[in-house]
């Protein structure tokens, strides 16, 4: 997160951190008890390893009495996801079990109703990203306010030029913007979430380029399915 300030510790109990080998990859979100959504990208440099999800934690490194470490059963990216777009960039994953639910672990309600949200909407993203334009690494979560712009003007020939579907929609990233580390995060507008982080790579706090998250809604008949097909 560039711009941002840390975040209140466990006001976002909704946080997952994908890590590897006890290192932070990528953020993710509670969509359910025993899943989490995050962005397929994420998968890529992992040569088949699974994630581990870090969930209840304000801090990657110090001990915190709700801070759990689960295993993935099922890692599952959205099958129109590939290495080359940005194009359906999410990824389900299965936790062993459930998790356990508390005031620092909690689920967040995704948008069901697909519709853009309104440009100059004021939303919020968190993550354990890089804090810096040298790539600072953070232990602690910290959070940014972002305003939501039109596909339009994201879909600009000096922006992002076209390619922003009706499936993805972009904030301004002037100055305060997500960042490596950031993606598979929530967009949450208005408490809910609408938008996950993409991670394919882009140059961060640079106005020219938006920050696109990929948009829920579109895929709720996706992720409801995959939930219900793994049931129990
Ligand atoms: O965050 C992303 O956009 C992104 N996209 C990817 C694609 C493949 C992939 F193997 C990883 C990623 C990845 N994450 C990262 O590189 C994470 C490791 C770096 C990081 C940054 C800040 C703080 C901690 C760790």
């Amino acid at each position: 997160i560039l711009g941002g300030s840390e975040a209140k510790p466990h006001l976002k109990p909704y946080m997952a951190s994908l890590q590897l080998d006890g290192q932070h990859v990528c953020g993710g979100f509670l969509i359910a008890e025993q899943w989490v959504l995050s962005a397929a990208h994420c998968t890529e440099e992992t040569d088949g390893k699974v994630f581990q999800v870090l969930l209840g934690a304000h801090s990657l490194t110090e001990p915190e009495p709700h801070k759990r470490l689960y295993r993935v059963r099922a890692q599952i990216p959205h099958p129109g996801s590939n290495i080359h777009n940005n194009k359906d960039d999410l990824l389900l994953l299965q936790l062993e079990e459930k998790a356990e639910l508390n005031e620092h672990v909690r689920v967040l309600p995704f948008q069901r109703e697909d519709r853009d949200v309104a440009a100059d909407t004021v939303c919020e993203v968190a993550g354990w990203g890089t804090i810096s334009h040298s790539g600072r690494r953070p232990n602690v979560l910290y959070q940014v306010e972002r305003p939501v712009i039109s596909r339009d003007v994201c879909n600009h020939r000096t922006r992002h030029d076209h390619t922003i579907t009706e499936k993805m929609m972009c904030t301004d990233s002037r100055r305060k913007d997500t960042c490596k580390g950031d993606s598979g995060g929530p967009l949450v507008c208005n408490g809910v979430a609408e938008g996950v982080v993409t991670a394919g790579s882009r140059v961060c706090g640079n106005y020219k380029k938006p920050a696109i998250y990929t948009r829920i809604a579109p895929y709720m008949a996706w992720i409801d399915s995959v939930m219900a097909s793994a049931a129990g």
